[in-house]
């Protein structure tokens, strides 16, 4: 019935961009009282016409948990943890070996900026632009597959975005739980005798890790992404500010607080300003990752043993842990 085909397709492009504006661009439109009717809605006329049910379908987001725990997955490539700086010099230091290596001036250099997110790092691969596989960090190496708990939360899209659909995209990011529904979550344990988290990384980390999609799915988890680790086809001479708003474009939410710099000057800089305002933000972070821009120049300047050359982590002091 092509009226049923209609209004079933429209609702799912209207829920679709909901998640869209409300996760990605922060400029919600539905209400959450009208997004709920919408699904409500999209549900009865899916399990009227149970042929018309696809798996990108807003509705399918909360699925069955897996017979036997998280299988084992293999990471097509390392997810690599950042060497660290902790001052002006070691961030100079870090500039100064990339100029040397791309035989220029560190202060030429371009250079990205971004809050280093406390949470858990994750992998999404997307075929013909649909999600096929969601994975935990692990050692970098080999990670747990959390396919069904990645596809409960709103900001991860089951389906990218636009018409510049790519054949494969591997994105990497941190999945985070803000102070406000940490500080929920944790009430609510109090009250249900519970687990209390000790720190939102844990709690966010802990409710990937529930085998029940449908608890996972209570959680307030978001995805930041702030990588594309593989990309087909690639986007040749870019750079990593581009592949970032290609992200955005393509359904993600990156970081509103990517800054492009020359020179580590700058750099430095940005990390002094962005640690007096760490308390502002409301998620935790622990640094500020530093990357060299240009994806040529990442690619020239590779990894050491365990680290990539083009980037490095300044870090802040530990902050005292949050008195659950
Ligand atoms: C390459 C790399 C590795 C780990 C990262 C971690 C974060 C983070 N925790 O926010 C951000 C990044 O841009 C990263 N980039």
């Amino acid at each position: 019935d092509p009226q049923l085909l209609e209004e079933v397709t429209q609702l799912r492009a209207e829920l679709d961009e909901a998640n869209y504006r409300y996760y990605v661009l922060d400029e919600p439109t539905l209400t959450d009282a009208d997004y709920d009717r919408r699904l409500q809605r999209l549900k009865q006329l899916e399990a009227e016409n149970p042929s018309l049910i696809s798996p990108d379908s807003p509705t399918q987001r909360v699925g069955a948990a897996p017979a036997d725990g998280f299988p084992s997955v293999a990471h097509a490539i390392p997810m690599l943890s950042l060497d660290n700086a902790f001052n002006a010099e070691d961030i100079i230091a870090f500039a100064q070996r990339v100029a040397e290596r791309l035989e220029c001036e560190a202060d030429e250099v371009e250079f990205t900026c971004e809050p280093k997110l406390d949470g858990a790092a994750v992998s999404l691969v997307y075929e013909q632009g649909v999600l096929v596989s969601g994975a935990t960090r692990g050692d970098g190496r080999t990670g747990e597959g959390i396919t069904s708990n990645l596809r409960t939360l709103r900001s991860v899209p089951l389906k990218l975005m636009g018409k510049q659909i790519p054949e494969l995209l591997e994105v990497r990011g941190e999945v985070i739980m803000r102070h406000k529904g940490f500080e929920a979550l944790n009430e609510r344990a109090r009250e249900e005798g519970s687990k209390v988290f000790a720190n939102p990384r844990n709690a966010a980390a802990g409710s990937l890790r529930q085998l029940n999609p449908q608890i996972t799915a209570t959680r307030p988890l978001e995805f930041h992404a702030y990588q594309a680790a593989r990309l087909e086809p690639d986007m040749g001479d870019a750079t990593h500010s581009e592949l970032m708003a290609r992200l955005i474009t393509l359904g993600f939410r990156s970081s509103a607080e990517l800054k492009v710099l020359t020179g580590p000057q700058a750099v430095v800089e940005y990390c002094e300003q962005l640690g007096a305002k760490r308390d502002q933000l409301g998620y935790d972070i622990d640094g500020v990752v530093i990357k060299v821009n240009a994806l040529r120049y990442q690619r020239e300047l590779g990894f050491v043993a365990r680290a990539p050359r083009w980037a490095t982590a300044f870090k802040y002091p530990a902050q005292e842990e949050v008195t659950t």
